[in-house]
């Protein structure tokens, strides 16, 4: 099922904004790389990263987002993701968050069928507590010249931090672009008490992925960080749906 048709009629509170559902593929990021997953992507986001590869789920100036929004309601999402012979549902944007009054009836019904459900996220929304018993998080603050774009204060929010690391259910994926950016990464994990660190390289093409971290995860490792590449670029070179 591709998400994009236009809808003439208003969001109602049972329905999310999708910009499109795929799958089963694997998860190509963080601590369930290599699982087979289905995908739910949400339309709009808070920040407005340069650097962002999913532009079109939020920058207005470059994309008509009313023609790449479905309003889909709730129960046909559930119902697309339980027909799906996965175990892990990931959820992505955009910014999930901005919707997660309307995600919570959604995960808790792939949570109580038995999925797992991760959703990545850049972290600055503090999460409903409904959502912290059902869900995991990929977090992903913004550092370095990615996070350019937006300033501190509006990238990293310490209360959302705190919530999200005292779910037990969070690990915080920081996308590095130089090596520099490890010292970022360290000073945010000290200030914020972020305890599971995983490193990805910034890229949409296998050879970004792959020379970025031959610079930095040495002393990735030697931090105490994880590393994670990004399977899906490797496999598929970043092809929509995948
Ligand atoms: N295969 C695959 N894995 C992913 N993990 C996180 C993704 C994302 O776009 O947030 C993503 C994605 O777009 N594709
Ligand atoms: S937070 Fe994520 S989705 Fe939003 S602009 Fe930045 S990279 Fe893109
Ligand atoms: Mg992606």
């Amino acid at each position: 099922m591709t998400a994009g048709t236009v809808t003439g009629a208003g969001t109602t509170p049972d329905q999310l904004q999708v910009a499109e559902v795929f799958g089963p593929t694997v998860q190509g990021e963080g601590p369930s790389l290599g699982r087979r997953a289905v995908f739910v992507r949400l339309m709009r986001c808070n920040l407005t990263c340069k650097r962002c590869d999913t532009p079109e789920t939020w920058d207005a100036s470059r994309f008509d987002l009313h023609a790449r929004t479905t309003s889909m309601p709730v129960p046909d999402l559930v119902s697309w993701a339980l027909a799906q012979p996965v175990d892990l549902v990931v959820i992505t944007g955009g910014e999930p968050f901005i919707q997660q009054r309307r995600l919570v009836p959604l995960v808790q019904a792939l949570s109580d069928a038995g999925r797992r459900v991760e959703i990545e996220t850049n972290g600055t929304v503090v999460p409903l507590p409904e959502l912290a018993a059902h869900a995991w998080f990929n977090v992903s603050p913004k550092v370095g010249v990615f996070g350019a774009s937006d300033p501190e204060s509006k990238r990293i929010k310490p209360a959302a931090l705190r919530t999200l690391q005292q779910t037990g259910r969070a690990v915080f994926k920081f996308v590095i672009t130089k090596p520099d950016d490890l010292d970022d990464v360290a000073r945010l994990a000290d200030e914020h008490g972020l305890t599971s660190i995983w490193c990805m390289p910034e890229g949409t093409t296998p050879a970004d992925v792959v020379d970025g971290p031959r610079a930095w995860a040495d002393d990735a490792i030697a931090r105490g960080f994880h590393v994670t590449t990004r399977l899906h670029v490797l496999l598929w070179d970043d092809a929509p749906g995948r």
